[in-house]
This record gives C-alpha cells, structure tokens and sequence, in this order.
C-alpha cells in the first residue's frame, strides 16, 4: 500500500522525561529525516544530529535511527528521534512533523496494524505486545512476552498445518476412491491424528483459567461480620490507608477495591460491607453488592472474632468459592484464641500476616511443570479454540457420514484456528484489537 499516508507518534511515555522518542513511518520517512536532520544516517545506526525545523530554528539534537523498510517494526521505512523529553521539545517536533505533506499523526495502534498488514507480526504477538506493554507482574510478563515472540503462534499454526495434511490426504482418498489400488485407506491414520489433535486443543482449553487469572488477576473478596476488622485488612494487605476504618458496625458500604501483587502474580482484593439483617436502606445495598461480588470470587477471606460469627457466615451460599476462614483481632485479650479459623491474624501488630499471605499464595495456579504456550491467554483465542475443538469432535464421530461432509468439518476447525493469528480473514476483528493500544504503539 504505497499511497498510505506517513504516521508519527510519541512513543514513549508521559513527559516531562528524560528522553522521549517520536516514531515515524511511511514512505515519506527518507525525505523528513533528510529535512530534520540535513542528512539519513546509515540503517540501523544511532547518529546524534541536530533537528531542525524548516525556517531554520534547531529544535533540539538528539539520537536519530532509520530502519530501512521492511526491516523495521512496520515494515515501513521508520525512523526514531530519541530526543529530550520536555513538553516543550515534543510539542515543537510534533508541531513540525504535522507541517510535512503527507505526514499525519498516528492513530491509536496504527504502527501495530501496520506491522500486521505488512505480516511482520500476526495477531497473537501483536496482542501479546499489548499485554507486554501493559504487564505488571511477573507472570504476566512471562505469559506476554513468549505470546509476543511468536511461540504460541506456531503452536497454532501447526494445529493448522496438521488439519489441512489431514483434508489434503482425505481429498486424495475421495480422488482415487474408484481406482484398484490405492494403497491402503490413509484415514486410520489420518484420524488418530485428529484425536490426538483434539485432545491437545482441549487440554490447551482447560488452562484458560490459569491465562485469565494472569492476566486479570485472581479476584479474593474480604467478608464477615460487621466490624470483624475487613476493612483494616485490606488497609494492612494494601499498606495503605484505602478504606474507611472506625469502630462503628456497617462502616463500609460501597465495594472497595486494590490490585496488588503476590508471588509474581495480580490479586485483585475487594472490601465489602459486614453481613447481617439490617432495615437501613443505604447498609442494606451494600450488603446487596457484597454478596454480589462474592459470588463471583476465586477466593473469599471469611473474617470474624467469634466462633459464632463463623458458624452464622455458614449460610452464606459460598458452595463452589473456596473459603479461608480468618480469626481477626488475636492481640485482644478478651478474645477466644480457638475459634476455629485457618488463621488468627492481627492487623495491629501484623501477627499471622505471613501465615495468611502464605494461604492465600496456595490458591494461586501452580505453574510448576506449566509453560507459558501451554495457556491461552485470551478469551478471543479460547471461543475459536472451542469452536475449533466442536467441529474436529463432530468430524470425529460422524464415521457414518460421507467423508467429504468429514474434510469440510476439518476445514471449519483449520479455520477457527486460523482466525486466532490473523491468518484467516479477520478484517471485522481488526478495530476492537488495535483499538487496545494507545496511540504511539
Ligand atoms: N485490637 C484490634 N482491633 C482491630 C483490629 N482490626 C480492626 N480493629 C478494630 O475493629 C474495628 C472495626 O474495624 P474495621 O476494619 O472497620 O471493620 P470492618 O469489618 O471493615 O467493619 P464494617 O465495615 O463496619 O463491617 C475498628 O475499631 C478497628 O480499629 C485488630 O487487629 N486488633
Ligand atoms: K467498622
Ligand atoms: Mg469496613
């Protein structure tokens, strides 16, 4: 696409900074570097030059970098001025960029699209880069970068490769089906091959959760009575003073919450409203909502200082949610140390904290022997799997029917498959992906 217009961008982030590198790409690179800069340097080499607008006014000096297309990001001819990151010097070389024919600024995700467009990245990597950019844990650093690579591209596009060997050898059998002798029927094989694909695929499905609670985090909601010490807990939990703390029952009201990190992955922890019969309508509401973010947990810290607290919680309708059971307030004297908890903890003097940061870390995934190309990592990717895995199990199991009815049910699983990297048509898909960047990237 030759006539597209050139794109420039910040990349880098918030200013002022120390540096801050303005992205350009498109054919018109050559000629506004040349301008800027008075010449090109060699592809590839950092060369410190002086930018200078067309009136003549240097507007900075700084790092300039040409990749040649479609050795670059794009694919595009691009260049970076790595400069100094005041507003003031942004703002002068944006300002003198817009004033080049054929120059525009970039559109949100518009270098990505290229770089796809120009198949120098299919959709899991560039969505991969996108949760890179994002990444804030460990894990999710992990799972971003290997999707960001390419690894779990190949993973599918050899799902892909085997179903389409698969309907190659089957049209071949439907080809010669009438002639003597062919050699014995290739579909034995070719089938075994099918169910082992399809259970791979299922088992790559059954991590999903693992991928969602990477990326989003695992979702543990703080209830009990009121004034069982919730609120201060999160308070301890987030070292910070987020929550409204006093000694009056029904204190919280609103679902609070903070994300934090444990053992390398995102915990999003929520505060809610102590439960118990009440005619107040505002408490009232926010006993509502807890019980409503409850419901939709990984994981509920159920707090009391009594035995009796725990044993009313009992009726709360936790059945699948798993629950830790946490004694508060253990450096209270007048308190029962024997209630019946997993464990006692203390906000004010951070006894049983550790105990209890270590329980909660044993509901997170275990990756031990798991690697990052084994999850999937977006719901996105899980739907066309699924539909990937329906149609090879149809396929499987419809041995009465005519093979060709067979081969197109492997075409409609390459096809999902396909869909996933981008190398089957997605044009519908394209806005709600790059719509994910911000503009620069
Ligand atoms: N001694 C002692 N007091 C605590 C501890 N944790 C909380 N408290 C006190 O218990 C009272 C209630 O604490 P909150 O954190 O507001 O309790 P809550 O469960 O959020 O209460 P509601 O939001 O009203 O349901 C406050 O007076 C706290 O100071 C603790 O570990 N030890
Ligand atoms: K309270
Ligand atoms: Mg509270």
């Amino acid at each position: 696409m030759p006539s597209v217009d050139t794109i420039y961008a910040l990349s880098s982030g918030a200013l002022p900074a120390g540096v801050a590198v303005i992205r350009i790409s498109g054919t018109r690179t050559i000629e506004v570097v040349e301008s800027l800069c008075g010449a090109v340097p060699a592809p590839r080499v950092a060369s410190l030059k002086p930018i200078r607008a067309r009136n003549g006014l240097t507007i900075d000096s700084g790092l300039v970098i040409y990749f040649s297309g479609p050795a670059s990001f794009t694919g595009e001819d691009c260049a970076e001025l790595q400069v100094h990151g005041s507003r003031a010097v942004v703002q002068m070389l944006l300002h003198e960029l817009s004033g080049f024919h054929g120059l525009r600024h970039a559109e949100a995700g518009e270098f990505s699209r290229r770089a796809f467009q120009n198949g120098k990245m299919d959709l899991v990597e560039i969505e991969g880069l996108s949760d890179l950019i994002v990444a804030e844990t460990e894990m999710q650093r992990r799972l971003a970068l290997e999707h960001s690579e390419g690894g779990q591209s190949k993973v599918y596009d050899g799902w892909a490769k085997r179903l389409i060997h698969a309907r190659a050898m089957i049209e071949a059998e439907l080809d010669f089906a009438d002639e003597e002798d062919v050699p014995g029927s290739v579909s034995e094989r070719i089938w075994n091959d099918m169910e082992l694909l399809r259970d791979e695929i299922d088992a790559h499905i059954a991590q999903a959760p693992i991928g969602e609670i990477i990326r989003d985090g695992l979702k543990i909601v703080i209830a009990g009575e009121p004034n069982a010490g919730k609120s201060s807990l999160l308070n301890a939990l987030a070292k910070r003073d987020i929550a409204i703390v006093t000694e009056i029952a029904g204190t919280t009201r609103d679902v609070l919450s903070v994300d934090l990190s444990l053992a390398g992955f995102s915990v999003k922890l929520f505060d809610t409203a102590g439960l118990r019969e009440t005619d107040e309508t505002v408490e009232r509401e926010g006993i509502r909502r807890a019980r409503d973010v409850i419901s939709r947990a990984d994981l509920v810290l159920l707090l009391s200082e009594t035995k009796m607290g725990f044993d009313t919680l009992q009726e709360l309708n936790l059945a699948e949610i798993p629950v830790l059971k946490v004694a508060t307030k253990s450096d209270r004297e007048d308190i029962d140390s024997d209630v019946g908890a997993d464990v006692a903890i203390s906000t004010r003097t951070g006894a049983g904290m550790d105990h209890l940061l270590h329980a909660i870390a044993s509901y997170l995934p275990d990756l031990s022997g798991v690697t990052a190309l084994s999850i999937p990592s977006r719901r996105r990717h899980v739907d066309a799997l699924r539909q990937a895995s329906i149609a090879l199990s149809d396929s499987l199991t419809l041995d009465q029917h005519g093979l060709d009815i067979r081969a197109e049910l492997l075409r409609v699983a390459g096809d999902a498959i396909g869909r996933i990297t981008g190398r089957v048509d997605v044009e519908n898909l394209l806005d709600v992906i790059f719509s994910e960047f911000c503009i620069g990237k």
